[in-house]
């Protein structure tokens, strides 16, 4: 039978919608427009696409954008600056800094200056921590729009067998917490996870996020299963025409949709849901700065 498509683009419209009203009634009933500050640090092209992306998708639900442009040989200190600027501006409520960064900069160090309530990313230690011991924390964007499709499809996770693939502190990780968190059976398999096949062939639901293409092949996949397919890759496309190229996921897809129950596209899939999510979390982290109810729905 063949599998049901998860459309992520039609899904991250409606947590847009979602996120719009939410930002209107912020609005209307409290005086409070939230704030997004996304910082770029050099000209990576994928990345400046993606930032252009969130400042549109940011003002298009209502909100505040600040887009801020560093010179990609900025100092630490002046990125460190900028951090403490915004941590100590009431205007904004959520501060990403685009990753990754140019390779003089301390990730950590960077990501860990966030105030922990501004952090839409859920990367600061703090977020982790909260996210790994249960409590309320900001949740990364990714695996917070794998969950809530895999929320939409299924009803409850609970007791259902789940394996990630690939233990990445943005994504593999925090998305095993969160499926623990729903309380799944859950495995984190990696490149040195012995019998790898195996392990996927017992799981009810699969994600996959290696960065490596097409390396999940459909006869690994077991009957009725689902699969989130987090991997964006370029590959070469001379089906195409000379020098073109095409987006793959990190799971063979057309032999995958043959067995699984529902499965992500590549493109279409999980990535339209992470830009979703970030607007999602800078509304959560608005109303939690006032004190207010957070908004059903959009928080794990
Ligand atoms: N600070 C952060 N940096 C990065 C993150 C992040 O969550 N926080 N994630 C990625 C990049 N990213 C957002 O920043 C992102 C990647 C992909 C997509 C997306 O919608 N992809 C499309 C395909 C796009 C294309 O055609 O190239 C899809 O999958 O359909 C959105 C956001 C790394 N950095």
């Amino acid at each position: 039978m063949a599998a049901t498509v998860i459309d992520g683009k039609a899904f991250a419209a409606k947590v847009r919608g979602q996120v719009a009203e939410h930002v209107a009634r912020l609005k209307e009933e409290h005086g409070i427009t939230p704030g997004l500050a996304v910082v770029l640090v050099g000209e990576d092209p994928a990345s400046q696409v993606y930032v252009r992306s969130k400042g549109k998708s940011t003002v298009e639900v209502g909100m505040n954008s600040f887009e801020h442009k560093l010179d990609a040989d900025t100092p630490e200190a002046d990125l460190l600056a900028l951090i403490d600027q915004l941590n100590n501006d009431p205007k904004v409520h959520g501060i990403l800094v685009q990753l990754p960064l140019p390779k003089h900069l301390d990730e950590d160090l960077v990501i860990n200056s966030i105030a922990p309530e501004k952090d839409v990313d859920g990367f600061h230690i703090s977020n982790v921590g909260l996210l790994g011991t249960g409590q309320k924390s900001m949740v990364p964007c990714t695996p917070l729009g794998c969950l809530m499709m895999l929320r939409e499809h299924h009803g409850s996770l609970s007791g259902l067998d789940a394996v990630v693939i690939g233990r990445s502190n943005i994504v593999g990780k925090p998305m095993a917490q969160l499926l623990l968190g729903d309380s799944c059976t859950v495995t984190i398999a990696h490149s040195r996870t012995k019998d790898l096949p195996d392990v996927v062939r017992r799981a009810d639901i699969v994600v996959a996020a290696v960065g490596r293409p097409e390396m999940v092949p459909g006869d690994w996949i077991k009957e009725g299963a689902t699969v989130i397919d987090v991997g964006i890759n370029r590959i070469d496309a001379p089906e195409k025409g000379e020098g073109k190229t095409r987006l793959v996921g990190d799971v063979d897809y057309a032999s995958a949709a043959e067995r699984a129950g529902a499965i992500t596209p590549v493109p279409g899939g999980v990535g339209p849901m992470t830009i979703a999510c970030l607007l999602a979390n800078t509304v959560t982290a608005a109303c939690r700065a006032s004190n207010l109810a957070e908004p059903e729905g959009l928080t794990a």
